[in-house]
């Protein structure tokens, strides 16, 4: 368990530090920011209920999320707008514990309502050259820590890869499940590196481990052999982690 805490993205061997620079032009909201009071920052409606900060999008299907920067006239107000939430970081109380086989695990200490924000996945961003001199260096069933991040922008396919093994934060010990009560949007606040939200996609009780889905086993090539089993005991467990050694499979 030894790494250095970081509580958002920080740029990794590989990455464009340009990515990580503020350059959006802000919003020049002074009161509130809602798409009803036209915030710039809003195109595809508001991104948290202003009263409980609850995720408004459907986290199967989310927009580009942007949420308001130091660039935005809502800066000046004395306290964050309703646009900001996972730039804020945790906010609820949770726990790393040991689960046993699957290694460390990460539990609510308190119940997180739907829609709620738990934590950004962050880490080291680098390249998919950096992933796959990181993954011939690691043991072949020691834990796999990188998140590969896939955004369609029209015809295109931007891809970036999140590494907290080194520096990181509480979610890299999120395991997965088959049937998660964690989901991921793609979240930027100002610059163009992603940030990655976690959202409760149900209601979570206190002591409840978390869990995301890290990706679909069956939609993989390659040797069965050759990856994890799935210990999430769900009902619908679909028995083997995904395949993910290297930045390309
Ligand atoms: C991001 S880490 C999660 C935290 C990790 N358990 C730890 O102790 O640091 C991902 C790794 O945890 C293990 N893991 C996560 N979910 C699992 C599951 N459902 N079944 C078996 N192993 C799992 C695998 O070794 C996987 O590569």
């Amino acid at each position: 368990m030894d790494f250095e805490y970081v509580v958002t993205n920080v740029p990794g061997p590989g990455s464009n530090e340009d990515d990580f620079a503020t350059d959006f032009a802000g919003c020049s909201c002074l009161l509130e920011c809602s798409q009803a009071s036209n915030c710039s920052c809003l195109p595809y409606g508001d991104n948290y209920d202003s009263s409980d900060g609850r995720l408004l999008h459907n986290l199967d299907s989310s927009p580009p999320m942007l949420e308001c920067s130091v660039n935005c006239g809502c800066a000046l107000n004395d306290g964050p707008c309703a646009n900001r939430r996972v730039q804020l970081g945790i906010v609820s109380r949770l726990e790393v514990f040991d689960t046993g086989e699957k290694g460390f695990g990460l539990r609510a200490v308190e119940a997180i309502p739907k829609g709620h924000f738990i934590c950004e996945y962050a880490g080291e961003v680098i390249s998919a050259e950096e992933v796959d001199k990181r993954a011939a260096a690691r043991p072949s069933q020691t834990h796999n820590y990188v998140m590969t991040v896939k955004e369609h922008i029209g015809d295109e396919v931007r891809t970036i890869f999140i590494d907290p093994s080194a520096r990181g934060n509480l979610a890299r010990f999120i395991n997965h499940s088959c049937q998660p009560n964690v989901k991921l949007a793609i979240v930027r606040f100002g610059a163009q590196v992603p940030h990655v939200g976690m959202f409760a996609c149900k209601e979570i009780q206190a002591g409840e481990e978390l869990g995301y889905f890290y990706g679909d086993a069956s939609a993989n090539t390659g040797d069965n052999a050759e990856r994890k089993s799935c210990l999430c005991s769900s009902d619908r467990c679909r028995l083997f982690l995904p395949y993910s050694a290297t930045a390309s499979s």
